[in-house]
């Protein structure tokens, strides 16, 4: 059957749709008028009413996605045999039913017409027969569709974000819903996606897989399942929730006075040694929170640093930063081999620029070290000062950064060299995207911890899950300067939103009962020049007495955005407890790291 035959079958759905509609109503209305209406009415009503639904689920034919299909084709022309033999009987139904409908225009049966329906009682059992086999030959069909549709709908679903149901798909692969709020939602099609046999299949196997993995020799047994509950599979985004959570107006019922703060907030630029580092250990101190489990008696794990936080927040950087502070600055053949990451960085980020016209685009393209003195050239356009006031702040890449990387090159081209080598700041300072988790074991005062960077988009949120085990301390990193931006996966949500909702999620994980938590805010070194082009809009109670190009301003902002941090800590959580450190990652992140791990592997490292 072809396409243009489906689409007529489909006209003919519609108006078998329509019929059975009005015998419902006509029927309705005959049952209102005549009291102790002969059963079969009631049944001949709600037999219709199945008919109906099962007419409007043979109308998502409609969609052209199903036209292609083979498979459906071959349906439409079962579909269309059972039809031929279903119009008939609903269009006598139709026209047996019109005789009474001189009789529905008064308020009630005349004694003749009852004798009259009464005598034809009989009729309605042969059509009630009649209706009731095709209502159940509809609905095998129906079930055999939805096996087939089921996969294929459910891929829809799943990528609209709309689905409740995780990864699944009809050839093997993975599908995931970006709505993580959907997770828990339950939808009416979730029965037939739960029933049918692709799903089946897919659960068993992962069930299996389950319980291989949990025994030593591979076998099964009937141990328990160490099954993922939905919410496990994927940190996505967090949306703001109804309720006591809410938080596009600040509030600050469960904010402590400033004074309670003064040694959870550290002020000024960098990390200031002091009160927190010297506090009593962490453990020690801890209110009572919910049980987690601790490792088998006598086994000692290695602690583990988690780095959390949204794309571009800094928490590879933050990762170099340790790296060098504990193994040593880069190498000579390290550093060349970030010369030309660096190199294609700053030609690709000038190649971004809106305005392309006058950019050599060939020496661009093609940067490398060979023709350093080329694209030193190319990309003076970044001398122009204005050009970063022009850039959009969804910018995907560092505007500010990539501007400095470029001035320095162009000065190193202009003393004559012909090579460039980055020092530790410019490869600090370089953004390449994280994907997948990246841990490494490193030493510190002799003790050996772990340490975890992973890629922060909403994408790569959802392999957190795999290195969230044993974690002892989590750094999270945010922009300082993030309430000026938008996500560069997503043009409608605001940098501060995302990780102030994030930040929560992950303080808010009973998971990290156990686990220390340290928020750095990072690029306090631009927040000078942004505060003073943006206002602090997306905080409305924010208000300072001091002018927005002088310390006080940035100071009494830098304090806001701390409250809202403060605001999404859970109860158990001591906010005494909680550091923040305010970093230039780039100028002095080395100093601040040092101090971090200080206090992070405290009680095991003294
Ligand atoms: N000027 C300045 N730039 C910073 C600072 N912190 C981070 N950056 C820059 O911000 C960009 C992003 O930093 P990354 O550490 O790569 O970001 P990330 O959080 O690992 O991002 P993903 O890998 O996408 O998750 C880089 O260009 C860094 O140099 C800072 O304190 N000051
Ligand atoms: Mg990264």
């Amino acid at each position: 059957m072809d396409p243009i035959t489906i689409v007529g079958l489909i006209g003919s759905v519609v108006s078998i749709g329509d019929v059975v509609a009005k015998s419902i109503r006509k029927l309705s209305e005959l049952r209102s008028r005549y009291h102790n209406a002969p059963f079969q009415i009631t049944t001949l009503v709600g037999q219709l009413y199945i008919i109906q639904a099962a007419v409007g689920q043979l109308m998502q034919w409609k969609s052209s996605a199903f036209l292609n299909e083979s498979r459906y084709l071959e349906l439409a022309s079962q579909i269309e045999a059972s039809l031929d033999s279903f119009c008939p009987l609903i269009l006598a139904l139709e026209q047996y039913l019109d005789k009474f409908d001189a009789v529905s225009d008064s308020d009630s049966l005349h004694m003749q017409d009852r004798l009259e329906f009464m005598w034809n009682e009989k009729d309605i059992d042969v059509y009630l027969n009649m209706v009731d086999r095709q209502v159940n030959a509809l609905n095998l069909f129906l079930q055999a569709i939805q096996w087939q549709v089921s996969p294929t709908l459910l891929d829809f679903k799943a990528r609209d974000c709309t689905s409740s149901i995780v990864g699944l798909g009809d050839n093997g692969t993975s599908i995931f819903s970006d709505n993580t709020n959907a997770l828990s939602v339950q939808f009416d099609f979730d029965a037939v996606v739960v029933a049918s046999r692709v799903y089946q299949n897919a659960h068993r196997s992962h069930l299996k897989r389950a319980i291989r993995a949990n025994r030593p020799d591979g076998s099964f047994s009937k141990e328990k399942t160490p099954l993922q509950t939905r919410d496990q599979v994927v940190l996505g985004p967090i949306k703001e929730e109804s309720g006591e959570s809410t938080h596009s107006e600040p509030s600050y019922s469960r904010v402590p006075l400033r004074s309670r703060l003064s040694h959870a907030v550290r002020s000024g630029g960098g990390f200031h040694p002091g009160s927190w580092l010297d506090a009593t250990p962490w453990r020690s101190r801890r209110k009572s929170i919910p049980q987690q489990h601790d490792p088998p008696v006598g086994q000692k794990r290695d602690d583990k640093i988690l780095i959390l936080g949204p794309s571009q927040s800094g928490k590879t950087t933050v990762f170099k930063l340790i790296q060098y502070f504990i193994d040593g600055e880069p190498t000579e053949e390290e550093r060349a081999a970030w010369a030309e990451t660096i190199l294609t960085y700053v030609a690709k980020g000038t190649l971004e620029y809106p305005d392309t016209n006058n950019l050599d685009i060939e020496t661009l393209s093609n940067a490398s070290q060979s023709d350093f003195q080329d694209v030193a050239a190319a990309i003076s356009l970044w001398e122009d000062s204005d050009l970063l006031e022009r850039y959009h702040w969804s910018f995907p890449t560092q505007p500010a950064n990539i501007r400095q990387l470029a001035l320095k090159m162009q000065r190193l081209a202009r003393q004559g060299q012909h090579h460039y080598t980055p020092t530790t700041q410019d490869i600090l300072q370089v953004f390449v995207k994280t994907t997948g988790i990246h841990e490494t074991t490193m030493y510190y005062n002799s003790r050996s911890f772990r340490i975890c960077d992973v890629g922060g988009t909403r994408a790569e949120r959802k392999k957190w899950i795999h290195a969230f085990p044993d974690a002892s301390a989590i750094i999270f990193t945010a922009d300082a300067t993030s309430y000026s931006k938008v996500l560069s996966e997503d043009e409608d949500t605001l940098g501060v939103t995302e990780e102030l909702s994030l930040f929560e999620h992950i303080a808010n994980d009973r998971r990290f009962a156990d686990t220390r938590l340290l928020l750095v805010l990072t690029r306090i070194d631009q927040l000078d020049n942004v505060l003073v082009r943006n206002p602090v809009t997306p905080f409305p109670n924010f208000t300072s007495s001091n002018l927005p190009n002088s310390p006080g301003y940035k100071e009494d902002y830098l304090f806001e955005l701390e409250m809202h941090f403060l605001n999404r800590l859970p109860d158990w959580r001591e906010p005494s407890e909680f550091p923040i450190v305010r970093s230039d990652l780039i100028h002095d992140g080395l100093y601040m790291v040092e101090n971090i791990l200080k206090t992070l592997l405290e009680d095991t490292t003294s």
